[in-house]
């Protein structure tokens, strides 16, 4: 049976630069259970953290957000995955018409940190090849029951070849950029499919011009 979403019937055939000048894109969360992918997207979408009790989200749901980039209406429709393994074939059939994915472990849990090849293996196999990947280091704000340090997160994503940086849910930290790299990432791939020539968008330099501003990287 094919498990493909709904959502993939009403999907435009090329959603980029319609009449007006709204792009959409999909985006996932994935990572393993507990991680905090449904805390990340509350606190962006909403700006407030719920701290209490975890519960765990069953199967996969998605939050609209428009994020204008230069004069353009980015639309992100991100879909948060379930991290249990017995969702995992759920999740699956979503990769296949992601933009983007931004990929979460917790900063106070080796395991989901080892987990991150596992998981860029899986993206690899059932994602585009040309999908956008954001890993992220979530839960900095716990930084006395820190597991791993943030060059280990660096340099793991230094190995893959895509964006880094740590967020936390809590605090709001490095939420908005995270996103909004992942939305002029994707701004900019549009631009270029249509003037190949333009200059590419530099997302690392982005980040850190970003996070200079920012006053990086005392932040926590
Ligand atoms: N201190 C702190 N706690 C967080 C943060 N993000 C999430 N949490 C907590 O971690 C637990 C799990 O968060 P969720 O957002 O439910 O995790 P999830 O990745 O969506 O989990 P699944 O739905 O099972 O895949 C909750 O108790 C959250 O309150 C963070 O940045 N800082």
């Amino acid at each position: 049976t094919d498990a493909r979403p709904v959502f993939s019937a009403s999907k435009p055939s090329n959603p980029y630069f319609s009449e007006s000048r709204e792009q959409l894109d999909y985006t996932i969360l994935v990572g393993d259970s507990g991680v905090g992918k449904t805390s990340l997207l509350v606190q962006f979408d909403q700006g407030k953290f719920i701290p209490g009790s975890f519960s765990a989200t069953v199967g996969i749901g998605f939050t609209n957000k428009v994020i204008a980039v230069d004069n353009v209406n980015i639309k992100l429709q991100i879909w948060d995955t379930a991290g249990q393994e017995r969702f995992r074939s759920v999740t699956h059939a979503y990769y296949r018409d992601a933009h983007a994915l931004l990929l979460l472990y917790d900063i106070t849990s080796k395991s989901s940190f080892d987990n991150i090849r596992a998981w860029l293996t899986e993206i690899h196999e059932y994602a585009q090849s040309d999908v956008v990947i954001m890993l992220l280091g979530n839960k900095a704000d716990m930084s006395s029951d820190r597991a791993i340090r943030r060059d280990e997160g660096e340099r793991l994503a230094r190995e893959y070849s895509v964006p880094f940086m740590e967020t936390s849910a809590k605090t709001g930290v490095n939420v908005d950029l995270a996103f909004t790299a992942v939305a002029k990432e994707l701004k900019h791939r549009a631009v270029q499919h249509q003037h190949p020539n333009q200059p590419k968008f530099q997302i690392h330099d982005y980040i850190e011009a970003q996070r200079e501003k920012s006053g990086c990287c005392s932040y926590f």
